[in-house]
């Protein structure tokens, strides 16, 4: 995959994507572009190829039709942390860094996402939200241009999504990575992203871009039409308890 273009002002461009596995056509035609510094958020059924896409974009498959450009310099984080358990919290950080001042960036980046008294905690005494936030500064710590985001918050409680959601948009803010956030959750692609993608079966659907100011909240003027347009669109309707 080559390098992305310095001049232009896109961190991806995705033209004609396809991806076979045997004779099932998992991604069809894919088109798309992300801004540098933009985030895009895509929403989909399960087994429509977000995770497929994601890690074409990742450059852990290079099986593809099409032409895929995306910078080098890119970072993802899994629904699951990944941590070493053998390695210290900031070991895990510094891990894969490189550098006389690998260790003080480490710090620096788990000062970031608030567990700067965890660097000597083991992986397994962390609750699944700090070890997500560990994820995220081992990510953000290389300053990639481009970080892949694969549903980063399924497995956490409603509660510590919410501080995610504001802890990931700050993080965004100050190091304005290109990100493309793959989640299955409406109110979190509205909430965080500017951009939401659909992707149904393999073809991207919809793409719409998301006019609500920040800071965002769920009561937000545009709010829920969008997330109506959106459920719409993913084919959910939600009348809960309404007769058969
Ligand atoms: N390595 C593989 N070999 C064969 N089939 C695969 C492979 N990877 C993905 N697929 C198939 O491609 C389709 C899309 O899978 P993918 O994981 O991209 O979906 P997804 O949208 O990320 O789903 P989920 O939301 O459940 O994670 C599925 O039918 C899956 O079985």
């Amino acid at each position: 995959m080559p390098d992305q273009d310095r001049r232009t002002d896109l961190a991806v461009e995705i033209s004609d994507l396809n991806r076979t596995f045997g004779d099932q056509e998992v991604l069809r035609g894919v088109d798309l572009s992300i801004g540098r510094g933009e985030f895009v958020a895509m929403l989909g059924h399960s087994g429509s190829g977000k995770s497929t896409l994601l890690r074409v974009l990742a450059g852990l498959d290079t099986e593809v039709g099409g032409v895929v450009l995306a910078p080098a310099e890119r970072a993802v984080v899994f629904q699951n942390p990944r941590l070493l358990p053998w390695r210290r919290t900031l070991d895990n950080v510094v891990f894969a860094l490189r550098g006389p001042d690998a260790v003080v960036r480490a710090r620096d980046a788990l000062a970031e996402v608030g567990l700067a008294a965890k660097e000597k905690s083991w992986p397994l005494t962390l609750s699944g939200g700090e070890a997500q936030r560990v994820s995220l500064a081992r990510a953000l710590v290389r300053e990639p241009q481009l970080l892949l985001l694969d549903e980063p918050f399924g497995a956490l409680d409603a509660l510590t999504r919410i501080k995610m959601y504001q802890l990931l948009r700050d993080l965004w803010g100050r190091h304005r990575p290109a990100v493309l956030h793959v989640t299955h959750d409406v109110d979190e692609a509205i909430l965080l992203a500017d951009r939401i993608v659909v992707l149904s079966d393999g073809v991207l659907s919809l793409e719409i871009g998301v006019d609500i100011p920040v800071p965002r909240s769920r009561n937000a003027a545009g709010f829920a039409a969008l997330r109506e347009r959106l459920l719409a669109e993913l084919g959910v309707t939600e009348e809960i308890g309404s007769a058969a």
